[in-house]
């Protein structure tokens, strides 16, 4: 009975439906003209929850929350898919990206800078930026959002990780790790569904190569910098700048990379990875929860009094950053219409077996977080924002794995508690100054795009006025 059940439900997954295919393009056509989520958004529309893609290497989609449990808790699916290869040549040595084996060991090794007790060290520099973030929009109330929230996100990296002093927020010019990340990634991602641009060796000689080798030096060169002061800082104990330096991530790299056998070439790679995954994640996030709240005056309105019944005027921090709920409830229902990574992507090293079908091994599996939460099956009216859904009791009400926006099982997104923290600080403190409005009448007039990260390419309008105190 097992056997046949088994031959059935591997049938089952080669019927499974699929657009129509062309030899050696595959699918990728229907990405011409436009970007891989709308291409894959499409498609979800038309196949359902459970289809096959091809890039043109065969793809398994799937948006079935038990399907999500049993793959990404799969010892044997903790490996990336091939998408990821296009990053895979510019920082293939980085936890983000190695193969399981050795992701176990890394992971077991970083995951030490992300305790809770560590991370709590960090509040009151996370309070700082966001109030130098919050004068900043006190003199010019119409400066891009995004682009401030990419420069408070790498200050809060560089102070709270790297240990070092970091005024990039304050600094008229532009950044380049703020373009850096985000054209280095734009440039990789653009590959997917080129069938001339995936070839690497046809890849090495365009200029978008060229252009991603500028930045990466750009950012390499950035990290290499701050090494060298932190290197500075450690043998001068007594320095002042040591200070802000609390231990953590590049300190513990460091102090073990002898005994743990890490080169000073991977540590200036991983670094230049979590920055690159530390900062876009984030700020993007945090702007389309501004553009929500300015969206929906009353849901502001009352975060606004949680805000002040629980901070006042007060600093933000460890004391009452954990009973800021309905905050927490807003960022949620933020992530669940915008998931800044709305794709993601695993392979398996042997078959898996999903009951009625059985992907079999060295399957290329994406998960797409972002019809999975705007699924009508799992939120009534998904389109309209209501923080109320993450009211514990409404949470209980739906399925596991309905909301995914750090992934979920082993090899989830190692700065959840981080990435928090940060957004917590930040849009507590913008919601007590300042009233936030905005022209546009609803959020689907935004038009997004997605690489690795995705960012809003209307321009989110949000106006910044000053709270009467
Ligand atoms: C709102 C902010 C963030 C979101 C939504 C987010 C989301 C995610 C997601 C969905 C993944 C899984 C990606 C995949 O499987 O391909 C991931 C992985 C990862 N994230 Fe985040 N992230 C955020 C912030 C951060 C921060 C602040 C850091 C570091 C301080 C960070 C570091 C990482 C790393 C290193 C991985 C790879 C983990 C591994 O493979 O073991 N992320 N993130």
């Amino acid at each position: 009975v097992q056997n046949k059940r088994k031959e059935k439900a591997y049938k089952n997954f080669y019927k499974l439906p699929h657009p129509f295919w062309i030899p050696i393009i595959g699918n990728a056509y229907l990405m011409v003209q436009r970007n891989l989520l709308k291409a894959v958004q499409k498609t979800h529309k038309i196949y359902g929850d459970s289809y096959l893609f091809y890039f043109p290497h065969r793809t398994y989609f799937s948006t079935i929350p038990e399907e999500i449990k049993i793959i990404l808790n799969h010892p044997h699916c903790l490996n990336k898919s091939k998408e990821y290869n296009h990053l895979q040549i510019i920082m293939p040595n980085t936890v983000f990206l190695v193969k399981a084996q050795r992701w176990r060991k890394l992971r077991k090794i970083l995951s030490k800078s992300f305790k809770p007790s560590i991370l709590d060290l960090f509040t009151d520099i996370f309070y700082e930026k966001s109030c130098v973030l919050v004068d900043l929009l006190k003199k010019d109330n119409s400066q891009d959002i995004c682009y401030l929230f990419q420069k408070l996100t790498l200050d809060n990296f560089s102070e709270a990780t790297l240990g070092v002093k970091s005024t990039i927020l304050q600094d008229e010019k532009e950044h380049i790790f703020v373009t850096g990340v985000k054209e280095v990634q734009r440039l990789a991602f653009n590959r997917i569904g080129n069938v001339i641009k995936m070839n690497d060796f046809l890849f090495s000689f365009m200029e978008d190569c060229q252009t991603i080798k500028y930045y990466m030096n750009g950012l390499y060169k950035h990290i290499g910098k701050i090494m060298t002061e932190k290197r500075v800082l450690m043998a001068n104990e007594n320095d002042a700048m040591l200070n802000i330096s609390k231990l953590p991530f590049l300190d513990l790299l460091l102090q073990v990379s002898e005994k743990e056998e890490l080169t000073n070439e991977y540590i200036e790679e991983e670094m230049v990875l979590f920055a690159a995954a530390a900062t876009d994640t984030t700020a993007y996030s945090m702007a389309f929860t501004c553009f929500m709240l300015a969206l929906h005056p009353d849901i502001q309105e009352k975060l606004y009094q949680e805000v002040i019944s629980v901070c006042g005027y007060k600093e933000i921090g460890t004391s009452n950053l954990n009973d800021l709920k309905y905050l927490e409830m807003v960022i949620s229902e933020t992530q669940r219409l915008f998931p800044v990574i709305p794709l993601i992507g695993r392979t398996n090293t042997v078959d898996i077996d999903l009951g009625d079908k059985i992907i079999p091994a060295n399957t290329n599996i994406a998960l797409n977080y972002m019809a999975l939460h705007r699924h009508p099956k799992y939120y009534t009216d998904p389109l309209v924002f209501n923080p109320n859904r993450f009211l514990p009791e409404e949470i209980a009400k739906r399925p596991p794995y309905t909301f995914l926006p750090f992934s979920a099982g082993p090899r989830n997104c190692i700065g959840m508690k981080y990435a928090l923290m940060v957004m917590k600080t930040s849009i507590a403190n913008i919601v007590r100054n300042f009233h936030l409005t905005t022209s546009h009448k609803s959020f689907e007039e935004i038009d997004v795009e997605s690489s690795a990260v995705m960012m809003p390419i209307t321009p989110l309008d949000v106006k910044y006025t000053e709270r009467q105190k």
